[in-house]
């Protein structure tokens, strides 16, 4: 299949919103639940979702993964759809001249506008077949995300997954920690700080994954967590904590209110402590996520439809709108111009051209499930989205 251009000019500013309610949809009991496994550089997650797909598969339960992490040049484990497919990296930074964290940014952007097709995929495979007494689907899906974790705090690729995918599965934010990197108390608190503002973003169900736990153990932050005295205590031991009066610093006035902030954050979270490397906490991490569902349901569910409603709403009125303004100046324009708008019409022989391509190329580009399909798949081709006259270069932009 020929390959394509990522978008029109005029919508690669923000990737489209995948239509999630014209999918097919499973019944409630059937769904499978998506864990977004989002996480800082080198916080383990690739290594997390190896470990708990060979849970899964040792269940008799095999998960569906997306890898959403298009730089990635190792994975332990082989995903059903993998972003690398249809978007190629090197190519984006090259095209766009962007350094690595732009090239990452962009390609997500660029997939998301395929995020449909994805979502469409993860309904087929996901299905439940039964046989018999036997019910063969996917319990669990998962998703492996990139270090840069800003894509789910601001950037508008990383909002229409995370909503894509929680409106159509019960979905729960598995935040993984590299636990050892946190025993100091200004980086814990910083790590802390990003959860909450993921949280804030997404409004999922959320567990903190304190990972690499044979390295050092958790309890540390559990304490921290759940004694605001013992983080404020650790806090004041710590370097340069007092000026030289002894006088606490204002690192350490802003660290205390921020804890008072993060104390509210804690009440809402679930936390295990995982080691990758051993499984340890693999078993608790699962009934965190099963706890998570039923809090996805009965807590969540609610305002994400509700959320879903009102944006649907505004899409059309937008479109309503933009209709009858474009049909005004029609009118206009055939009253001022009646010999343009006798030449203007529709004739038999141009044919009905739905399926020719409109020039941006990009109806063609398929997402394969790496699993089933022929590999490799089709690269959205972003060689001919350059430059367009003094604008310069146009390429996606979060929202
Ligand atoms: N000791 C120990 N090492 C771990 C554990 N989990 C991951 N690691 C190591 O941590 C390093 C980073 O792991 P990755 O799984 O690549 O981390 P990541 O978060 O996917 O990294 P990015 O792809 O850069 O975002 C690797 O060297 C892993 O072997 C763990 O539970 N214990």
């Amino acid at each position: 299949m020929a390959s394509t251009t990522p978008a029109s000019s005029s919508s690669m500013s923000v990737p489209p919103i995948p239509n999630v309610s014209t999918l097919p949809s499973l019944s409630a009991a059937k769904k499978p639940i998506t864990i977004i496994t989002i996480g800082m550089a080198g916080a383990g997650k690739s290594t997390f979702v190896q470990r708990i797909n060979s849970h899964l598969h040792s269940k008799d339960s095999p998960p569906y993964i997306l890898n959403l992490d298009p730089a990635v040049a190792f994975m332990p484990f082989e995903a059903n759809i993998d972003i690398r497919d249809t978007v190629n990296y090197k190519e984006v930074m090259k095209q766009y001249n962007l350094g690595p964290n732009g090239g990452i940014l962009t390609a997500l952007n660029l997939f998301t506008t395929k995020f449909d097709q994805v979502l469409e995929l993860v309904e087929k495979r996901s299905d439940s077949v039964e046989l018999g007494l036997l019910v063969f689907g996917r319990t669990y899906v998962i998703l492996d995300t990139p270090g840069q974790i800003e894509i789910f705090t601001w950037s508008a690729s990383g909002a229409i997954i995370t909503d894509a995918i929680a409106s159509s599965f019960p979905s729960v934010v598995a935040y993984v920690i590299d636990t050892p990197r946190c025993s100091a108390p200004a980086t814990f608190m910083s790590n802390m700080l990003y959860a909450c503002s993921i949280l804030y973003k997404t409004k999922l169900p959320f567990i903190l994954v304190f990972n690499k736990t044979d390295v050092q153990p958790h309890e540390f932050a559990l304490e921290w967590m759940h004694d605001f005295e013992a983080f404020q205590e650790a806090l004041a031991t710590h370097e340069g904590n007092r000026d030289a009066d002894g006088e606490p610093t204002y690192m350490n006035s802003l660290m205390h209110s921020m804890s008072l902030v993060l104390d509210e954050f804690y009440k809402h979270l679930k936390t295990v402590g995982v080691s990758s490397v051993t499984g340890d906490g693999i078993k608790e991490f699962f009934e965190a996520v099963d706890a998570s569902r039923e809090e996805y349901e009965t807590q969540y569910l609610p305002d994400i439809e509700r959320a879903r409603a009102v944006r649907e709403k505004t899409l059309e009125d937008a479109k309503a709108d933009s209709m009858t303004r474009m049909m005004k100046d029609l009118e206009v324009d055939r009253e001022n111009f009646p010999e343009a708008a006798e030449r203007d019409r529709w004739a038999e022989e141009d044919g009905d051209d739905e399926d020719e391509d409109d020039g941006d190329g990009d109806e063609e580009t398929n997402i394969i499930d790496r699993t089933e399909d022929g590999w490799p798949g089709e690269y959205i081709d972003v060689t001919r989205a350059q430059r367009h006259g003094d604008e310069g270069i146009r390429w996606p932009r979060p929202g």
